[in-house]
């Protein structure tokens, strides 16, 4: 027994001597994309090509390594490889271990310096003035709707979406103990309380729901106090070293946010891309079908639309549009100029790869 075990271990040192030799030979064909890229003045990082390595090794795989660990495992070996080419700095909206803190990780891997900064407004000034290429920020929650700082912060800069993260959002009760029956008090940010009401009021009835800033926050304080529990991330309790008292606590499981990855760049299209519009339309009758006719008229799918008032004047509103496609698509474009025809203003924020 003892003698096939030693076998199976030389086998498997064998194979992960290859998979070293082959890391190596890939982050060498890696640099020579960075030299190539240099030349051109091409971005790093290029999120479509990332999905599409994804994809195809997904579909390529035949078992049994874990279909989802695949997608971890070259997370990392792509995190690595980009930074050789660039260290990647990526601002995000912290504290650490926010639910933005785990989007960022999810989609730039363990390489990236990813730096927490205190508010949305301040991730969108780090990347508007240089300091980090890009940024990550909530822009929606499919229970709670949009994040409306993040779309604000449209209309007071010039940044352009580069991509999106979809995370589904896993709500733990944390503490340091990890025992229901020390939980005296619950800390969490209020949108993650209202999600988790019933599964409180079925297990801890009488204790008191305090708010914090974020899930982060809270952590932080139930790690101060050994009769506090935080509703927070996976992540935040390793972070903070709580124990969880149960995990999975949500009363819908059904909770994802999308995040976007702002820059001052926009990224090469990638044959999975949407278009993110916003606009103010003149105030007339009819506008607001008129608005959607260039696209209805073209087959163009809308994703998303969303309003947001014009702080300037009262009554008056910015949209917000999603479709997919490409504006470098000559029916994307076209419908987009013939909407600009009833526009007071449109921009046209980015056209970045659909997260799937
Ligand atoms: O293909 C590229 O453009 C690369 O830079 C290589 C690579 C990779 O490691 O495969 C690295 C970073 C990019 O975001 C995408 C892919």
């Amino acid at each position: 027994m003892n003698e096939e075990l030693s076998q199976l271990r030389q086998a498997i040192d064998a194979v992960d001597d290859r998979i070293l030799d082959l890391l190596n030979e890939r982050a060498r064909i890696v640099l020579a994309v960075g030299e190539a890229k240099k030349d051109r003045h091409q971005p790093y990082y290029v999120p479509s090509r990332e999905q599409a390595i994804y994809e195809r090794l997904r579909c390529r795989s035949q078992g049994p390594f874990p279909a989802d660990a695949i997608r971890r495992v070259f997370r990392e070996i792509i995190s690595a490889s980009l930074s050789l080419e660039q260290p990647m700095k990526v601002a995000f909206f912290g504290p650490p271990a926010t639910f933005t803190h785990v989007a960022a990780m999810q989609q730039f891997g363990l390489s990236a310096q990813l730096v927490p900064l205190k508010s949305i407004p301040a991730v969108f000034d780090e990347v508007a003035r240089g300091r980090a290429p890009y940024g990550v920020v909530p822009v929606e929650n499919s229970n709670e709707g949009v994040v409306s700082h993040t779309l604000d912060m449209f209309m007071q800069t010039d940044l352009k979406i580069y991509a999106e993260i979809l995370l589904e959002v896993s709500h733990d009760l944390l503490s340091q103990t990890g025992r229901l029956e020390d939980v005296r008090q619950v800390y969490s940010h209020p949108q993650a309380l209202a999600q988790c009401r019933h599964w409180l009021e079925d297990n801890l009835p009488d204790v008191p729901l305090i708010d914090a800033a974020s899930t982060a926050a809270a952590a932080q304080m139930a790690a101060a106090d050994p009769q506090a529990a935080a509703i927070a991330s996976a992540l935040a309790g390793s972070l903070y070293n709580l124990r969880p008292v149960k995990t999975h606590i949500a009363d819908n499981p059904n909770n994802f946010t999308r995040f976007l990855v702002v820059s001052q760049q926009l990224p090469e299209p990638g044959g999975h891309d949407k278009t993110s519009i916003m606009f103010c339309v003149r105030d007339e009758p009819g506008i607001l079908l008129r608005m959607l006719e260039p696209f209805s008229s073209r087959g163009i799918n809308l994703s998303k639309i969303e309003s947001r008032p014009l702080k300037t004047r009262a009554w008056e509103y910015v949209f917000f549009l999603d479709m997919d496609g490409h504006i470098s698509e000559p029916d994307i474009a076209a419908a987009v100029e013939e909407l600009r025809a009833s526009c007071e203003f449109l921009k046209v924020l980015g056209s970045y790869p659909r997260a799937r």
